[in-house]
């Protein structure tokens, strides 16, 4: 028995749900510029609100489409704007909005669901894995000389913030998403990047890298620079590349900005190969790195059936406590996915399958910490083969 409901909100309830939002994150509410842009963030019909005698709790998604392993595609929804007032946590506010989320996203056909988590100790009940894992690296520039047989690259043009608001997502949609994870940006994901561009407190800019058929690649970076006399950062916000001379004809660029003492990327890919392009390859220094896309299979049948494998087949025995329908046996191959009533090799949460479903983790070492249950060590090894990716999984979209 709970003491409030949940429900969608209609479209005049959703700047209380977007201010409530900010407030658990602890940011002051949207001004009536910010919320002239916000609003465009919210897909209508799928901003949640949780009520007792008023608005407590919210949690959103918007639509999109993500890169799989083989390189299908598939639809996800991406859940965001998830917060309760602190004054009503702690007694299944959160529960409840996700229950009803999840039930949603499920009966509206989609087969993953998927967010960027505050904290790692949140999404898991609720069958999220961690799915991807980035990196981040500082470069120190004067260190870092180009070796000489690293590709001159193309021209380097800069896009205004409104052109690049106008010409950006063309741009993203016509560049490849190879790699796993990767996902499109609907329109309602581009005015949360014009709302940090708007409110950044140095300029965005964008340098965008013309090759031989045009436009395959570009850099959003800022400068951050507290004193005149002080050395100065850049920020490396998002950087995309069809080609290798893309790739360094944009590093060749970000190397030659003035005033710059360090270039900082985070959340990158964590094969990005960015030292090989210098001589002293310990000018690039990792600063961290971590969880990325936390990934949900709402549909585990779907979802198995839409990868591409290689290797041995496998049956899994999937235990999902949410959405109950997804409990089963799957024998899972490179010739398809169907249900079946044989013994299982691997027994595991749907959390845990979306850990291995992307790559991003070896179902080996999840047995080894306990997470997966396997009747015997072969049919791990042939869970290793089947689940691994050519290339590492990677979002690079944050919502
Ligand atoms: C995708 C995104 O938008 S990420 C942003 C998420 N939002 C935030 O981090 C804002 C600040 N935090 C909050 O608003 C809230 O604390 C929330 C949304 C994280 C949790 O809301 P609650 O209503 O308290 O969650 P709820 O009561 O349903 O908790 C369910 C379980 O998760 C646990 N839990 C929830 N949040 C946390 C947390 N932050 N740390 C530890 N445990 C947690 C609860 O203890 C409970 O455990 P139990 O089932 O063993 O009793």
């Amino acid at each position: 028995m709970t003491d409030y409901t949940v429900r969608t909100l209609r479209p005049d309830e959703h700047r209380a749900a977007a201010d409530l939002f900010r407030s658990t994150l602890h940011v002051v509410p949207t001004t009536d510029d910010s919320w002239r842009i916000t609003e465009r963030m919210l897909q209508p019909g799928r901003t949640l609100g949780a009520f007792d005698t008023e608005l407590i709790g919210t949690a959103r998604s918007f639509d999109a489409e993500m890169t799989l392993p083989g390189g299908a595609r598939a639809g996800l929804a991406a859940v965001t704007g998830v917060g309760v007032r602190p004054d009503r946590t702690r007694r299944g506010v959160l529960t409840e909005l996700m229950r009803t989320q999840l039930t949603d996203i499920a009966a509206r056909g989609l087969p993953f669901a998927a967010l960027w988590a505050s904290e790692g100790v949140i999404y898991h009940r609720f069958g999220y894995g961690v799915a991807t894992r980035s990196r981040s690296y500082e470069i120190q520039r004067r260190r870092a000389v180009l070796r000489p047989e690293v590709p001159a690259g193309g021209q380097v043009e800069l896009w205004s913030l409104d052109t690049a608001l106008e010409r950006l997502p063309a741009l993203y949609d016509a560049l490849p998403h190879p790699r796993p994870a990767m996902m499109t940006r609907p329109p309602y994901w581009w005015p949360g990047w014009e709302r940090h561009a708007r409110e950044a407190t140095s300029p965005v800019v964008t340098a965008v890298h013309h090759g031989s058929e045009g436009p395959d690649g570009y850099v959003v970076y800022k400068v951050e620079r507290k004193h005149w006399s002080e050395p100065a950062t850049l920020d490396v916000i998002g950087l995309e590349t069809a080609t290798d001379e893309a790739f360094t004809g944009l590093w060749r660029y970000l190397l030659g900005v003035d005033l710059v003492d360090t270039i900082r990327a985070d959340e990158r890919p964590v094969d990005e190969p960015v030292e090989l392009l210098f001589t002293d390859i310990r000018a690039v220094r990792d600063t961290g790195g971590g969880d990325e896309l936390w990934l949900r299979l709402v549909d585990v049948p779907a979802a198995l059936g839409a990868r591409g494998y290689t290797g041995e087949p496998v049956v899994l025995e999937v235990a999902d406590p949410v959405l109950a329908a997804n409990s089963g046996r799957y024998r899972v191959s490179p010739d398809g996915v169907h249900r079946t009533d044989k013994t299982a090799d691997l027994r595991l949460d749907v959390d845990a399958l979306a850990m291995i479903y992307l790559g991003a983790w070896r179902p080996s070492l999840l047995a080894g910490a306990g997470r997966i249950r396997a009747t015997s060590a072969s049919g791990l090894e042939r869970a290793d083969r089947l689940f691994t990716t050519p290339v590492p999984a990677w979002c690079g979209t944050h919502f």
